[in-house]
């Protein structure tokens, strides 16, 4: 990719959602166009350093780097219920397939007394951090301050959707789900044989929101009314997309909008640090009381994944899970309870 693309994604400065300033009314406006326009856009103006960032960055491709078998000191099956952990190149099967990339999944570090922890709820507890100096502290400052992040956002949202600044704080956010990978997408080209298409396959996300970093690669496509668009990088800005509850809360008015990244033939690895914003795990996603009742939305026929993400009903953890079992089938009995 030696002459990127110009986004044709917005560019949003949303210095003033993150002071909370008056003129955050404006910012919410542009942010409510995108919603309902791609479901994507980027932000500028997010307050978070980019020292972080760098460190973050150097520090994963040092993990990368390691011989295979080092990292696998860290895999996922060791993880257990938390599912986190190291998995290797075709590990993960979006859609199905294998993805050709790599990756670290994190997430919110809980000690074994957490509440969450004693009662064995899937996807918490504590991080497998690679044994590198540094690593840990600049994940957990970097996952807090992304979170920090996640709430403006969601602030945004509820404005531009016509509700109060805490409208998803108060029901669905006040403990959010966090979960935060590192990928890293490789330029080695896929051996004979393997049936690899993608370096992640079409999907939607899950949750409310990601908050996704990529290095200068680039990859990341969205798929919009016109056809697939690139996501090309932009410097020190953050991709923000939509996940399912955000469109089933919202009655499909803003969309989780499908995206899929390519196989890295660039010559140089790729990184990517998508941060997923969620409901609570306990949380009974609802749709928008105040919202205009779209009289029957049932997008099934076009999802990557079959399914109608508006007849969902249930807590949140439990279409996470069901999600998760498909991706990593043979993580199922670690992760599902039962
Ligand atoms: O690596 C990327 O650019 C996107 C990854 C992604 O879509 C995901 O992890 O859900
Ligand atoms: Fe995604």
């Amino acid at each position: 990719m030696s002459t990127p693309t110009p986004p044709s994604l917005p560019v949003i400065d949303i210095a003033p959602l993150v002071a909370r300033a008056p003129e955050r009314a404006g910012v919410a406006e542009r942010i409510g166009e995108a919603c309902r326009a791609h479901g994507f856009f980027y932000v500028t103006g997010h307050g978070i350093e980019p020292a972080l960032t760098r460190r973050l960055e150097d520090l994963s491709r040092a993990f990368f780097a390691l011989p295979e078998a080092t990292k696998m000191q860290w895999r996922m099956e060791l993880g257990g219920r938390a599912w986190r952990g190291y998995f290797p190149t075709g590990g993960e099967l979006t859609s199905g397939r294998p993805d050709w990339k790599e990756g670290l999944y994190l997430g919110t570090e809980l000690p074994e007394d957490d509440p969450l922890v004693l009662a064995h709820t899937p996807v918490h507890g504590r991080n497998l951090f690679p044994d590198i100096p540094g690593f840990r502290q600049t994940v957990l400052d970097y996952m807090a301050a992304a979170t920090r992040l996640g709430h403006r956002l969601m602030e945004g949202i509820a404005l531009s959707l016509g509700l109060e600044a805490s409208y998803f704080a108060d029901r669905y956010t006040a403990d959010p789900l966090i979960l935060f990978r590192i990928f890293n997408y490789p330029t080695q080209p896929v051996p004979p044989g393997l049936d690899v298409a993608w370096g992640v396959g079409e999907h939607t996300d899950y949750g409310l929101l990601t908050l996704l970093r990529q290095d200068e690669i680039g990859g990341l496509q969205v798929r919009t009314g016109e056809g697939w668009i690139d996501a090309a990088p932009v410097p020190d800005a953050f991709v923000i997309n939509i996940g399912d509850m955000l469109d089933r809360m919202t009655g499909g008015l803003y969309r989780s909008t499908p995206h899929r990244v390519i196989r890295n033939s660039s010559g140089r690895d790729r990184l990517s640090f998508p941060l997923f914003f969620d409901p609570n795990f306990h949380a009974r996603v609802k749709p928008i009381e105040a919202l205009p009742r779209p009289a029957e939305v049932d997008d099934s026929a076009t999802r990557w994944d079959h399914a109608n993400v508006h007849a969902f009903d249930g807590i949140y953890g439990d279409y996470l899970l069901a999600k998760v079992a498909k991706v990593f089938p043979q993580l199922r009995e670690a992760v599902l309870p039962g």
